[in-house]
């Protein structure tokens, strides 16, 4: 049966094409090697406590609609001035209605590292993040078979000089993550093939991720509880979404995760 990723996968393959016959891999290259050099995201994330990864996220396949965000901009500068860590911008568009556009306006209203959250399967969407100002790429286990991990995971890193956040959900491709040379690692609680959310799989994984890798918890944060117990069991850094961006003030909820996430800190 094909799963929510895969059907994800066919438009996003679809978008790419179409993109790439507009501005093509040279162009493309051209652009990404020009651009301003990629902020230290790996030294961002290795700060005592727990660093917060703050997401621009429009809708979900999980969730349908869940905000508005007429401009993604003042959202990530509400993020930053909230003390998150990290802004992560959606660009998918069909099923998260994010854009590159998003990409472009965030990265021009903080400092922070920024991410490119997509599903990632070619050098040439690699080269997009990096000409359209992002810091990190998603590389998502699941969608990738190991060559083209591998592959990606050294373009974004030791060619291209930005930092790939190396997403799995269970131990086979935590292990896969790690023979890729993931430095960054990202569990998501929720699994992409059948949207299911849970909140051990990190506690399960954590324990098998290398000592120098970041470790990142994904997914179902509603408040600084959730960041607390993915703390306990190990994280640092949580990347939230759906608990930002349907509060009242993102601004205010994205602080009370940063406060609770540097408390972590100086109870250690
Ligand atoms: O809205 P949440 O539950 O806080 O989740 C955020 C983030 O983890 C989630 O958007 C996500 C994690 N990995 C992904 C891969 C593709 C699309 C989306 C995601």
């Amino acid at each position: 049966m094909e799963s929510v990723l895969d059907q994800i996968l066919v438009g996003v393959r679809e978008d790419v094409a179409r993109r790439q016959a507009e501005v093509g891999l040279g162009a493309i290259t051209a652009r990404a090697v020009e651009a301003a050099p990629a902020r230290d995201a790996f030294g961002a994330f290795s700060a005592p406590g727990v660093s917060v990864i703050a997401e621009v996220k429009r809708r979900s396949p999980s969730k349908g609609e869940l905000a508005d965000i007429p401009d993604p901009a003042r959202l990530a500068a509400d993020y930053a001035a909230g003390g998150v860590s990290c802004v992560s911008v959606l660009t998918e568009e069909r099923r998260f209605g994010g854009s590159l556009a998003d990409l472009v306006a965030v990265r021009a209203a903080v400092d922070v590292p920024v991410l490119r959250k997509d599903f990632v399967f070619s050098e040439y969407q690699v080269l997009e993040a990096r000409a359209y100002g992002a810091d990190l790429v998603l590389l998502i286990v699941a969608a990738l078979p190991q060559d083209l991990l591998r592959g990606l995971r050294t373009l974004v890193e030791d060619e291209l000089r930005m930092t790939a956040l190396v997403e799995v959900h269970d131990e086979e491709e935590l292990d896969r993550a790690v023979d890729a040379g993931a430095r960054v690692i990202g569990v998501n609680a929720r699994n992409l093939r059948t949207l299911e959310v849970d909140r051990s799989v990190f506690e399960r994984l954590a324990p098998r991720i290398p000592d120098a890798a970041v470790k990142v918890a994904e997914s179902g944060v509603r408040g600084a509880d959730d960041l607390l117990r993915y703390a306990a069991a190990g994280a640092d850094a949580v990347l939230v979404g759906e608990g930002l961006v349907t509060t009242r003030s993102p601004r205010e909820a994205a602080a009370a995760l940063v406060a609770a996430g540097a408390a972590v800190a100086s109870r250690s």
